[in-house]
């Protein structure tokens, strides 16, 4: 187990994504939904807050009841929800330290090490931004969402968006890119509609 140091965390602002329509949830906002005791994105919270530096959200709606989080709320820059990268730009402008931590806001068990082991391994591969993969080197399963960029890569994410991209994979073609493994599947399991909400709960 390697232990992120203080150092390491002051540099890192944590992104909460909570910008999508959540068509698969009858258009809710997924990150307001309660799930057992809280909402989502408090779930999120309690499990990324002591990660990371400080925390921005990003949504498109709602945005006064976000806030009442205490975190600072970023909208997306450019309109018709143009998917989860959108909110990344909007991540990395406001963003003031030399990392960017990814999590979605649906994930309520994300893994407690996810900053430490990314940030490590993007140390120690000198990388420019390490990504989640769940499985193994033999059957690799990225979680694009669960991402440590660096900050200054905004530029080439800008680039790409304007050209019409819009994959989460396809943004950092050019840039090297550490995957991440972790051995705990279920850590990434993320709720997409009313049904799993309800199937997660005691
Ligand atoms: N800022 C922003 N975030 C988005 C957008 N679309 C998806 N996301 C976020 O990206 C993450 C993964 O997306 P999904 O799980 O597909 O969520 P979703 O798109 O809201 O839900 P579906 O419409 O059911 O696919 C979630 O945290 C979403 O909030 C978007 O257009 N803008
Ligand atoms: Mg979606």
């Amino acid at each position: 187990m390697v232990n992120i140091t203080e150092l390491q965390k002051s540099l890192i602002t944590g992104l909460i994504l909570a910008g999508g329509r959540a068509t698969r949830m009858q258009e809710l906002d997924k990150g307001l939904q309660i799930f057992r005791d809280a909402t989502l994105i408090e779930h999120v919270i309690k499990r990324f807050a002591p990660q990371v530096n400080s925390i921005i959200i990003n949504a498109n709606r709602n945005q006064p009841t976000y806030s009442e989080l205490g975190y600072p709320v970023v909208s997306d820059v450019r309109a018709d929800y143009a998917g989860p990268l959108a909110g990344l730009e909007a991540g990395l402008l406001a963003c003031e330290t030399p990392y960017l931590l990814t999590v979605p806001c649906d994930s309520p068990f994300l893994p407690l090490n996810l900053a430490s082991k990314l940030m490590h391994e993007l140390e120690r591969t000198n990388a420019d931004l390490a990504m989640a993969c769940s499985g193994n080197s033999a059957q690799p399963c990225l979680q694009p969402v669960f991402c440590l960029i660096k900050t200054m890569h905004l530029n080439r994410l800008q680039a790409y968006l304007n050209g019409g991209g819009r994959k989460m994979s396809g943004w950092f073609d050019g840039l090297t890119m550490t995957p991440v493994y972790f051995e705990n599947e279920t850590e990434f399991t993320n709720l997409n509609t009313l049904d799993e909400l309800g199937l997660y709960s005691p």
